[in-house]
């Protein structure tokens, strides 16, 4: 996929349009020192990581106001949501636990011009909020069992969850099951047949 299929594909606004491929300037000139995705995934990451993150958008609730992502690594799927929900005025915090993929997230982010952007350089096991977020995403950090045990720490009540989940994601859930009451969604993804975005509410745990 080419950027410009991304845009056919998204038909998202020329601004934010701008500010991806800011962001992928950035992503590929750290590429050339760094390990920052797989180098397998390089040639096809406007549709491996960029429409991966993307599809979360139109699943999201309109009344959203905080995204908290959870080991954004590269960006994805954070760093393309805070573009993407800029206008929105949705406030993006980013947690991820190492150091040098933190300073590409907020060089990138400077670089795109964003504003609704914290990063977090810690792990999400001791990060403070100071707030309880409407939204918390992850894509590639943990099984299912873990995320929500990392989730359950930063969130409230009402916060809702999407996680973009590989082939083994009804594994996942049974597994999880045993843990946690939740109301799951299961949608499917828009860039690999085998793979499930999750959508959670009314998490609490088993006891
Ligand atoms: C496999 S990468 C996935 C990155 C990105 N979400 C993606 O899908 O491309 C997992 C990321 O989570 C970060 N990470 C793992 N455990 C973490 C923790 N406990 N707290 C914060 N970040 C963590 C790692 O440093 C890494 O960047």
């Amino acid at each position: 996929m080419t950027p410009e299929e991304f845009l056919a594909e998204t038909n998202v606004p020329r601004e934010t349009f701008e500010r991806l491929l800011e962001m992928d300037r950035v992503l590929i000139d750290w590429s050339e020192r760094h390990n920052l995705v797989a180098r397998s995934t390089i040639k096809d990451r406007w549709h491996r990581h960029y429409l991966d993150s993307a599809q979360l958008v139109p699943l999201l609730p309109e009344s959203a106001k905080t995204l908290v992502d959870l080991g954004s690594g590269a960006g994805f799927p954070g760093l393309v949501l805070a573009a993407m929900l800029e206008p929105e005025g949705v406030q993006v915090t980013l947690i991820e636990s190492t150091q040098k993929k933190c300073a590409f997230l907020t060089e990138a982010g400077a670089a795109m011009g964003i504003k609704n952007l914290q990063v977090i350089p810690e792990r999400i096991e001791s990060a403070r909020l100071g707030f309880k977020p409407d939204i918390v995403t992850a894509r590639a950090l943990a099984r299912l069992d873990k995320l929500l045990g990392y989730s359950a720490g930063l969130a409230g009540k009402k916060t809702k969850y999407y996680f973009l989940k590989g082939q083994d994601v009804e594994g996942e859930l049974t597994e999880a099951a045993k843990y946690w009451h939740m109301n799951v969604i299961k949608h499917p993804s828009r860039t690999d047949p085998r793979a499930a975005i999750l959508e959670i509410g009314n998490l609490a745990r088993v006891r």
